[in-house]
């Protein structure tokens, strides 16, 4: 069962606090807003800002219940200090999430009173789409505040992040197969891509074209069907793609797809997709390594959507520094590899000892 991002049982919605918090990490600022005109309900988390502003997307989306809420904005705010630091950006680490209201709603007026909280908070975080946000909602969004990015009208605008974060997971999956198989052609191997949204369809698409097999789940069938017809792609059930008979396993849809149930089901040598957390708990790394499985640290390899937004945060958005950075994602991740080999490591414990080593080395905002 993939969930959000990768929740457990274990911390009780009736017992909701923020520092006691299991998934707490130091972080600088835990915002909570509430609109009740527009139905506005939003966390909005500020991890570190060492490196600079806080930047990442925002989520959009039906959680059970407020603590949920709020243990997937503390995790997803700390993997983008780890993933802003890899990618060597000048950002901190922060994330949203805005609660999806039941029934009807408004989404412009929504996305405006957002847009209010976001400038509330005078620029300690900066915001971009993530699930469930579209370019269009940014644009909402900047009639409010100037800290969004992620635009795709005006002279500096990077336009939607994901067909960057699908490219640089591409030559990560490339960078990756070169170390299993000792070459980065993808034609004929097998890849199951686990959601075709945004970037997982995008990244099918680079497979593809690359002459890989594709198994594909989804739980929108019009997606399927366009993949199918597009790509050749063969369905498989949400419930089994992880245990598809593959090379490659992507996962592209929520985080926790590699869990101590999905674990022993998986029959790829590689994991390496879009996702975010991808491993419900941190011993899924001592667990695929055991298994001799190479997994491509999400906040490593997903990095290429943040490289695109930090260009336009900038304030001189570059393709050619956005082209370079992709470049560096790939050596981040050969020496990930390199090390975690040499030092009979999990690649997740060397990416997360480099990311916290950038983290630390400068304070330069602020
Ligand atoms: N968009 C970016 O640039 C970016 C950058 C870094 C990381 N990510 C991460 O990549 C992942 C995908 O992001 P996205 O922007 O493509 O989101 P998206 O909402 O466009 O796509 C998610 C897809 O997953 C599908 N899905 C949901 N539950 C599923 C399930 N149980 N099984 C199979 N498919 C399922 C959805 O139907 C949808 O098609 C997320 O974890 C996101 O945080 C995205």
């Amino acid at each position: 069962m993939i969930d959000y991002e990768g929740h457990d049982d274990h911390f009780s919605a009736k017992n909701m606090s923020v520092f006691s918090h299991p998934d707490f990490d130091d972080h600088e600022a835990v915002h909570a807003f509430c609109d009740p005109s527009s139905g506005l309900k939003a966390f909005i988390a500020v991890h570190n800002t060492n490196r600079g502003p806080a930047s990442g997307g925002t989520r959009f989306w039906t959680y059970a219940n407020d603590t949920d809420a709020l243990t997937d904005v503390l995790r997803l705010s700390r993997a983008m200090s780890y993933k802003n630091a890899m990618a060597q950006l000048d950002i901190g680490g922060g994330k949203a999430v805005v609660l999806r209201p039941e029934g009807e709603f408004d989404r412009e007026a929504l996305f405006a009173a957002y847009g209010r909280a976001i400038e509330s908070i005078g620029g300690t975080y900066i915001t971009a789409e993530d699930v469930g946000v579209s370019p269009a909602d940014m644009a909402v969004i900047k009639t409010q505040t100037d800290y969004v990015a992620g635009l795709t009208d005006g002279e500096n605008a990077s336009g939607d992040p994901s067909p960057i974060t699908a490219d640089g997971v591409f030559r990560g999956i490339k960078v990756a197969a070169s170390r299993a198989y000792g070459s980065t052609d993808l034609a004929g191997r097998h890849v199951a891509v686990q959601g075709l949204g945004h970037v997982g369809y995008a990244l099918a698409e680079h497979l593809a074209a690359a002459g890989a097999i594709l198994m594909v789940a989804d739980i929108n069938e019009a997606v399927l069907a366009k993949a199918e017809s597009e790509l050749d792609a063969i369905i498989v059930s949400p419930e089994k793609i992880h245990a598809a008979d593959v090379d490659i396993f992507a996962p592209c849809a929520l985080g926790g797809a590699v869990n101590a149930d999905t674990l022993p089901e998986i029959k790829a040598s590689i994991v390496a997709g879009a996702a975010n957390n991808q491993l419900r708990s941190p011993d899924m790394a001592d667990a695929l390594k055991q298994r001799g499985i190479l997994y491509a640290p999400d906040f490593v390899i997903n990095a290429g959507g943040i490289i695109n937004v930090a260009a336009e945060v900038s304030g001189h958005y570059d393709p050619a520094w956005v082209t370079g950075k992709l470049d560096q994602l790939e050596d981040s991740l050969a020496e990930v590899f390199d090390r975690a080999a040499a030092e009979d490591r999990t690649t997740a414990d060397v990416a997360g000892e480099m990311a916290r080593q950038r983290m630390a080395a400068i304070r330069q905002w602020r």
